[in-house]
């Protein structure tokens, strides 16, 4: 298990981590959520000893990296997949790996397999894609078979098959019971990949729950009602009662009802009473994307200024309009369990970016909010395009069971992936 408690990082005036305390548990996928900037690359290489903590601890199994017994066979990690020798073969950096941590050769072999690079283990990393990269840095953490393995962003730049791959492989390594604790911004991906979920904003947490429940605490729920085109009095005659019954209907663009307060079944009974045809009954179900953005809408740090002119990233589609909360977060009072209450607002809810938006998302001219912080400027998105390489691997091609981590034999030592303060830990 890792686990944080009080964990602070400042970097001369800039507090990167802030008071930050979470368990992430063995035998589940759990995600490691927020906006850039928002202090997960620091936690992570706090847990991994490459940081000093200003304050509070991150152990491993109880004790902090650097008194892990074996650390680099207990723990692999990739955190950055251009930290490599680039001059090196895939296979020759591996092995170099290996040797410091007395890992058999065979295993540089395994690996290289698990990860699809056998091809091209001779060829020198630095004519690696970044797809190519991030597969030799998942390689590196699998190599010592770890029962924890830390993850920042592994399938950045990765294919299609290589994003189904990792995330079969990390369904897999937390199946056999391992700890697994994945960063990533692909929102759409750590749905499917993790089943809890740490979420930081500001080096703070904002969340720490389960993936289904962070999505209903942060959804908007609704159903979407379709009367008959052409025939507004059907619509009408609708809308009216479900306001009777104390729902609320409003119009969609598409001529549609969005009603809320109101359960399907009910919805249904009504309009069957008013005999109302319905050409559409159908719940709102949010994505974990939407679910993200309105928790952490009011934290993110950089924005495009083009996007904040066009009214972009707003409250996305499905979300109420401004000064309504939506189901399922509560304005005052009462915090859903799992919900970090930010110190000084106690039993409060972060404020809901919806409802309030954040001082970044004002209209252009607007007089800024007296206290909020500035937009930062000149700020390039610092994620780059996806590679292309797609070579074949054992993982992507199978159904799960995949086979992804040979069985862990006879203690065998494994480095993490990181530089090389700790090797000297290796037995
Ligand atoms: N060595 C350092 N010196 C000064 N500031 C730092 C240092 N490392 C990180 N920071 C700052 O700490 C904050 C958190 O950075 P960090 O890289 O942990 O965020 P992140 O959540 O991993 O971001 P991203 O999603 O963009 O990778 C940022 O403001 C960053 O500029």
């Amino acid at each position: 298990m890792i686990e944080a408690v009080g964990l602070t990082k400042r970097y001369g005036p800039k507090t990167a981590v802030h008071n930050l305390s979470f368990q992430v548990r063995p035998g589940t996928v759990t995600g490691f959520l927020g906006p850039n900037g928002s202090g997960k690359s620091t936690t992570m290489r706090m847990i991994l000893g490459l940081d000093a903590p200003t304050s509070g601890r991150a152990t491993i199994g109880g004790r902090p990296f650097r008194d892990v017994p074996n650390a680099p066979r207990q723990v692999g990690a990739l955190l950055d997949a251009k930290a490599v020798h680039g001059g090196r073969s895939a296979r020759s950096h591996l092995l170099s790996l290996a040797q410091l941590s007395g890992i058999p050769a065979r295993r540089v072999d395994e690996v290289l397999g698990v990860v699809g690079l056998q091809d091209v283990a001779q060829r020198r990393s630095k004519g690696f894609s970044l797809g190519m990269g991030q597969r030799l840095g998942i390689a590196a953490a699998l190599l010592g078979d770890p029962q924890v393995l830390l993850f920042d962003e592994p399938v950045n730049g990765l294919d299609p098959e290589g994003i189904l791959w990792v995330r079969n492989l990390m369904k897999q390594l937390a199946a056999e019971g391992r700890t697994v604790f994945v960063s990533s911004h692909l929102m759409s991906e750590m749905a499917l990949t993790a089943e809890h979920l740490i979420v930081i904003g500001r080096g703070q947490l904002l969340a720490d729950m389960s993936v289904k429940d962070f999505i209903s605490a942060n959804s908007a729920d609704f159903a979407r009602v379709r009367t008959p085109d052409g025939e507004p009095e059907q619509r009408e005659k609708l809308t009216a009662a479900i306001g009777e019954a104390g729902g609320q209907a409003a119009p969609e663009p598409d001529g549609a009802l969005r009603v809320t307060g109101l359960p399907l079944p009910r919805i249904s009974d009504l309009a069957h009473a008013a005999e109302v045809r319905l050409w559409e009954l159908s719940p709102h179900q949010a994505s974990l994307e939407e679910a993200y953005m309105r928790m952490t809408q009011g934290a993110v740090d950089y924005r495009s200024t083009i996007d904040q002119r066009a009214g972009l990233q707003q409250a996305p589609a499905g979300y109420a309009p401004q000064g309504a909360a939506p189901q399922g977060y509560a304005p005052q009072g009462a915090v859903p369990q799992g919900y970090a209450v930010p110190p000084g607002v106690p039993g409060q809810l972060p404020p809901n970016p919806y409802g309030q938006p954040g001082p970044y998302a004002q209209a252009p001219g607007a007089a800024p909010v007296p206290g909020a912080p500035l937009p930062p400027q000149g700020q390039g998105h610092p994620y780059g395009a996806p590679g292309p390489y797609g070579a074949p691997h054992p993982y992507g091609q199978q159904p799960q069971p995949a086979a992804p981590v040979p069985p862990a034999a006879p203690p065998v030592a494994a480095p993490a992936d990181l530089p090389m303060p700790h090797h000297e830990d290796a037995r």
